[in-house]
């Protein structure tokens, strides 16, 4: 796995009038899932519509599956599906008609049945598309983008305003999805649902990628971790902090509670645990807080995922 890239964009430039939306992207994005992570106005869905090839670049180059999306999107299209967000579909169809229609155009499409079913919209086949309920058209734009079994799939958050049984469905439809070989790439403002899907994350921030990496790698790479503990009141906190490694930092928060800030590994703790011994010191509760992509994502744009 993890190959050739299937989205390869560089230096990508797009602008709206005065407004640049994106201002010199690079991105790669290689088989898997990646997930497409930034605050509101950030420049994700104008990337992503770029690389479905429904908006031409200003400069740069965006290679989707080995092709250019806007001037080979004939060969293009057959191979990557497109959750639209609205629009494109005819609102007086009925949702198992218009999902059967466009698996007809794909060589290879899933069993419509199945994945009518497997998306809890059996009760909902006969309906037409206007009086599906908001989080319902949601999922038959899902079934449409991978009914034709796509190498590739552009999801543009996917499970926005979705209940959570509805979500999850989705989530087991993307790790299905991933499972037989299809790409995705996830736009979301839900962090779990990043850290829960994403082999690789993609930050993006004013027009730019910010931070790539897997999960791991991006909260590795952030700010230290907080190792808690607690004991009786007083310690002798500069002892513990000459115990330490310099980068770290050790408080008592409030009597009994202390906060060693820092790279917490089995050294470290190892190393409190023994101060702690040898002040005669049983540490009652002690736990380890890891940094979470939430955390890594508000430190490196200042702001939270939806403003
Ligand atoms: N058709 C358009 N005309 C003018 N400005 C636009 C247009 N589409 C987007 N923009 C602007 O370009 C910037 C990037 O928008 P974009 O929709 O790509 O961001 P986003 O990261 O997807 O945001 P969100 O999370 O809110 O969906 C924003 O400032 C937005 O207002």
């Amino acid at each position: 796995m993890r190959s050739e890239p299937v989205v390869q964009v560089q230096a990508l430039v797009k602008r709206y009038g005065p407004k640049t939306a994106v201002d010199g992207l690079d991105l790669v994005a290689r088989e898997g899932v990646t997930a497409v992570l930034g605050p509101n106005g950030a420049g994700k869905t104008t990337t992503v519509e770029t690389c479905e090839g429904y908006r031409k670049p200003d400069a740069g180059t965006v290679r989707v599956l080995g092709l250019d999306p806007v001037r080979e999107s004939g060969r293009l299209r057959p191979r990557i599906g497109v959750m639209l967000q609205s629009g494109g579909v005819y609102s007086g169809s009925r949702a198992d008609e218009m999902l059967r229609h466009v698996a007809k155009l794909h060589a290879h499409p899933l069993d419509v049945d199945a994945l009518i079913e497997r998306l809890g919209l059996g009760s909902c086949g006969r309906t037409t598309y206007r009086r599906l309920s908001g989080g319902q058209q949601q999922r038959l734009a899902l079934a449409m983008a991978v009914v034709g079994r796509p190498e590739l799939v552009f999801l543009d958050e996917p499970t926005a305003g979705l209940d959570p049984q509805a979500r999850r469905a989705t989530w087991d439809l993307v790790r299905d999805l991933r499972a037989d070989g299809v790409s995705v790439i996830l736009t979301t403002h839900y962090m779990d649902e990043a850290e829960q899907l994403a082999d690789d994350v993609a930050i993006i921030d004013a027009g730019r990628v910010i931070a790539q990496g897997s999960p791991e790698e991006l909260c590795k790479g952030g700010a230290e971790n907080t190792l808690r503990f607690t004991g009786r009141p007083g310690l002798d906190v500069g002892s513990l902090l000459k115990a330490l490694p310099a980068d770290s930092s050790a408080a008592e928060l409030t009597p009994g509670s202390y906060r060693v800030i820092g790279k917490i590994d089995p050294q470290l703790l190892a190393t409190v645990t023994s101060w702690c011994a040898q002040h005669g010191v049983m540490p009652e509760k002690i736990s380890v807080e890891r940094h979470s992509l939430e955390d890594v994502f508000l430190e490196l744009t200042g702001k939270e995922l939806r403003s």
